[in-house]
């Protein structure tokens, strides 16, 4: 074996023994020493055309540059006239007027004074003349051509000032239109054009600059190469501060690199009003941004290190008055922490109002342990319960995880003295973005590909479905204590030798899905397996300490399957036990491991080698409480139709009946 260079050694030893952060404190105490250090005034104004200025902040009180309308006018077709020569007219005894000789159609001055016993006609919008104070409606008169010129007959009565919209009514000069924290909408704009503004003072969006730190890391689309991970912080942080007010400045991927950094940190600060960077900011690299820091300027690190899970090492610092934050590269971590500490700084400098935040109570769903000296936010998916209420299931998919914060309905916090919430607590849920529409259809079990045929048909019919991935025995569980309306398995009962049936329950239903054929993955071209019979394949590789095996985990029904073949052998690999056919494959197309046991669509995805062994029987168990809801017989339909059995069978699945 070959031995590890001094100078690894070396590293590791240092790492071991830094000191990794300044000082843990509180969320609490993190945001009042941060606030502290900064200027979180508005930034200055600009002035923007109005198109321009859609969603950005009024600035300062905007006032009212002219009257709206902006005179007198009419708000009907019919004669302008004098109220007292029409007070008494009527049916019975109509009042004759003289017309005068123009038309007012909008947009014409008028240029004859309305004289008493006189009147003249008038558009929709016309300017009321000189002398006028009232309009009659037009199906109110008759005209009469009399010897000595036209006369208007008007058969009732009119009122001063009836039908006429006087001049600022609707705005009047000077008033004040909009006032500072307004967001400039559509309807703010339709104002500004009617009070005659073609400008607008708003406030300068916060630059906000970021930065990925990672030798890993490669943007979005490109190929990755091994060991390589797709720059995803980047991306949902920019968005993230658009969506607050913020104009990012996306800085790019820069390499855990002292210089490099430094000068990218540099450059971040002179381009922007916060730098937002993220990872390294843990063990070893985190060194790198503090000596960075250090050298850039007062007042520096104000905290490194928060009694948090997600973002225990969040780093909050200041060059100058420009905030600097290194958020942790977990994306999980990196946005929670951004959304914590960072979005309220944005949306002050962008002069927004700090975010609504909505809690709503749930009844957590199953037991979630915690760490115990840490804050833990634990990401939550929400579902109606049976009995009323909304029940949190975590998502339980660790800071790592790219989805967690994207796809959860928000968070609850187990305090940092507790070890974990029990089963059935209440739990208060902030909610993530929009209050949630709960799910129209909730699904809890084991997740295959071939679901997806069924839930894109509910799709196109409008509805949504939650799906919470938890494995067979979990989805069972939840079906038995009602929480779901179907909980799709793959249950072997090895006593039987059949899938499903044998663990029905009272008030289940099994609802038949599909088959799946699992069999022995192996890279191509590998000689150990290739042209083999799925349980020679077994028999041989099992023994050889040199094939390594990627198992599954304990429960699933992929595991049952393989150890029924072992009959009590153990490969070595065995106790490599990822949870998803996915992770199965991937370990065998990237070497870890030379063989497993996953399902034949997904060893097409991966390209690897196939050999059968068995047919694996997906079905959903259905609560019968639940059977009878539309969206529960809209999945049935679905599962049956002709389109989603086509689907079915070109991924690979055999459709039950
Ligand atoms: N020995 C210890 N290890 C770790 C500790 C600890 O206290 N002691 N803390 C853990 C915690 S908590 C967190 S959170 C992470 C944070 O680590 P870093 O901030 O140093 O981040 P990296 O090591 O650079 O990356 C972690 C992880 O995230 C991926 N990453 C990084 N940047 C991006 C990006 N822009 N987009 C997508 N993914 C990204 C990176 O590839 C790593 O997989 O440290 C624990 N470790
Ligand atoms: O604080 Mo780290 O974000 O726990 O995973």
């Amino acid at each position: 074996m070959k031995h590890a260079p001094a100078d690894l050694l070396d590293r590791l030893r240092r790492a071991a023994r830094q000191e990794q952060f300044l000082e843990v404190v509180s969320a609490e105490e993190a945001t009042r020493r941060f606030r502290a250090a900064l200027d979180l005034r508005p930034l200055p104004a600009e002035r923007l055309g109005l198109a321009a200025s859609l969603g950005r902040v009024v600035a300062e009180t905007v006032t009212a540059a002219a009257d709206a309308p902006p005179f007198d006018r009419s708000s009907v077709d019919g004669f302008a006239l004098r109220a007292a020569d029409a007070a008494m007219a009527s049916e019975a005894a109509p009042v004759r007027l003289r017309l005068n000789a123009e038309l007012l159609a909008c947009g014409v001055a008028p240029g004859i004074e309305v004289a008493p016993g006189t009147v003249t006609a008038i558009a929709t919008g016309g300017v009321i003349p000189r002398g006028a104070d009232a309009v009659a409606m037009i199906e109110w008169t008759e005209l009469d051509d009399a010897p000595d010129g036209p006369v208007v007959v008007l058969k009732r009565a009119v009122g001063p000032g009836q039908f006429i919209g006087f001049a600022g009514s609707d705005i009047a000069r000077g008033e004040a239109l909009l006032r500072a924290g307004t967001v400039v909408t559509s309807r703010e704009i339709g104002m500004l054009a009617a009070a005659g503004l073609a400008e607008v003072p708003v406030v300068r969006r916060p630059r906000v600059a970021v930065i990925s730190t990672g030798d890993e890391l490669v943007p979005p689309g490109a190929p990755l190469p091994p060991g390589g991970i797709t720059d995803s912080n980047a991306a949902i942080l920019c968005a993230a501060v658009a969506e607050n007010g913020g104009e990012p400045v996306p800085m790019g991927i820069f390499r855990d690199d002292e210089a490099v950094l430094e000068a990218a940190v540099r450059e971040a600060l002179d381009r922007a009003d916060l730098v937002v960077m993220s990872g390294g900011t843990s063990k070893g690299a985190g060194d790198v941004s503090h000596r960075i820091l250090s050298r850039l300027g007062a007042p520096g690190v104000i905290v490194h290190g928060v009694a948090l899970k997600p973002g225990k090492p969040l780093c909050l610092a200041a060059v100058g008055q420009v905030p600097l934050v290194v958020l942790p590269g977990f994306p999980t971590s990196a946005v929670f922490t951004f959304h914590e500490f960072v979005v309220p700084v944005i949306r002050a400098l962008a002069g927004l109002p700090p975010r609504e935040e909505t809690q709503v109570a749930a009844t957590l769903a199953v037991r979630t342990p915690s760490e115990l000296g840490r804050t833990e936010y634990v990401m939550v998916s929400l579902a109606e319960a049976p009995e009323g209420g909304l029940h949190a299931f975590p998502l339980g998919k660790g800071s790592g995880s790219v989805t967690a914060f994207s796809q959860a309905d928000g968070f609850f916090a187990i305090p940092a003295l507790d070890a974990g919430a029990e089963a059935a607590a209440q739990v208060s849920v902030r909610l993530i973005g929009k209050a949630a529409r709960p799910p129209d259809l909730v699904i809890i079990g084991s997740h295959c590909i071939g679901l997806d045929a069924v839930l894109d048909a509910l799709a196109a019919r409008g509805l949504r479905a939650r799906t919470l991935a938890v494995g067979s025995l979990g989805g069972l569980a939840a079906a038995k204590r009602g929480e779901c309306d179907l909980a799709p398995a793959h249950l072997l009962d090895p006593g039987s030798s059949t899938y499903n049936t044998p663990f029905l329950a009272p008030g289940l239903r099994l609802v038949p899905g599909w088959r799946r054929l699992q069999g022995v993955v192996f890279r191509p071209g590998d000689a150990r397996f290739e042209g083999l019979d799925g349980r020679e394949a077994v028999r041989r590789a099992a023994p050889d300490p040199a094939c390594l095996l990627v198992n599954r985990n304990a429960g699933s029904g992929t595991r049952m399957l393989l150890d029924g073949l072992l009959g009590g052998v153990r490969p070595a690999g065995y106790a490599n036990q990822p949870k998803s056919h996915n992770a199965v494959a991937a370990a065998v197309a990237q070497g870890r491991a030379d063989w497993g046991v996953a399902i034949a669509s997904v060893a097409r995805a991966y390209g690897l080698g196939f050999l059968p062994l068995a047919d694996e029987v997906y079905d959903f168990f259905l609560p019968e409480a639940r059977a009878s809801r539309p969206a529960v017989e809209a999945f049935l339909d679905a599962l049956r139709s002709a389109p989603v059995r086509d689907r079915l069978s070109a991924l690979g699945f055999v459709p039950a009946g």
